[in-house]
């Protein structure tokens, strides 16, 4: 079963009466409700009651130290992890793109684009719209196999935007590129969550990605989060950018490098 098959409910947020926080913060629907969310792997609590609230078109990273459930939150917003307990309301329309770009060794990148889609809903036109997204368009008859790793995770971009989620999950996408791959990456997710505007939750290690692309960064330790803040920075954005630094010194120094901890406080 995909992720966007799974038998999680779909939130309707035109349905909604009451107004969220979220909805008031940002002006948007909201895309993703968690509330009360646990979850445990035998006597090892990960998550003790997370509430997490996304609009459409918010992009929110996700730090926090190794071990703490990073992936864990991303697999029960995906629909391929169940809670213990708790609400998880996540929209129908939603995919993920991981570390690695999962692509089918014996299809073409076209094929590769479309995989999975019933041909009502998708026509080779839309894959080819989405690989001239990523600036892929002459690579549609290529075999995985020929492709940079690059390419490959450009690729599996394309794949994701053509379902055109509502929530996009991203699992440390650009960790396996070189450096300079993974800044082009960066900018170029970017501008794709600017276009399509879906809810985007980036889990990523990388403190100077998520300064440079989120909206907002949570910080998840012992079971919750213990930074949920908004990045307050025009975009494009400049790394030098003296608030840039701050938010990065004070994202590390949470995480338990540099200097002493901060939180919340002491960036807003
Ligand atoms: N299926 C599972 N069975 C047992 N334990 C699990 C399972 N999945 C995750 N865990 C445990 O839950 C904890 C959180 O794992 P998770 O992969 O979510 O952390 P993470 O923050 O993403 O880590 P990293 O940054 O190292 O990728 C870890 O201690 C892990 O060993």
């Amino acid at each position: 079963m995909t992720a966007a098959e799974a038998p999680l409910p779909p939130l309707a947020p035109r349905e909604r009466t009451a107004t969220t926080a979220a909805e008031r913060r940002t002006g948007s629907p909201l895309a993703v409700s968690l509330s009360g969310v646990r979850k445990s792997f035998g006597d090892k609590t990960v998550l003790s009651g997370i509430d997490l609230e996304i609009t459409r078109g918010e992009f929110v990273v996700l730090l926090g130290p190794s071990g703490t459930g990073k992936t864990t939150l991303l697999r029960l917003l995906s629909g391929l992890e169940p809670p213990d307990g708790g609400d998880v309301l996540v929209p129908r329309q939603r995919t993920v793109v991981y570390q690695e770009p999962r692509l089918i060794p014996s299809k073409r990148v076209l094929a590769n684009v479309s995989v999975g889609q019933k041909r009502a809903q998708l026509t080779r036109d839309n894959a080819r719209r989405a690989l001239a997204e990523v600036n892929l368009a002459d690579k549609e008859r290529a075999w995985p196999a020929t492709l940079s790793g690059g390419e490959a995770q450009r690729v599996a971009l394309a794949r994701a935007l053509v379902r055109e989620p509502e929530l996009l999950l991203l699992d440390e996408p650009f960790a396996a590129l070189d450096a300079l791959t993974r800044l082009q990456m960066q900018d170029l997710v970017g501008d794709l969550v600017a276009r399509h505007r879906p809810a985007v939750l980036l889990v990523t290690h990388d403190v100077d990605e998520a300064v440079r692309l989120a909206d907002r960064v949570l910080i998840l330790d012992n079971g919750g989060f213990a930074v949920d803040v908004d990045i307050d920075l025009p975009r494009p954005r400049d790394r030098n950018d003296p608030e840039a630094l701050r938010y990065r010194a004070t994202f590390l120094a949470q995480l338990g490098v540099g200097r002493p901890s901060s939180t919340r406080q002491d960036i807003s």
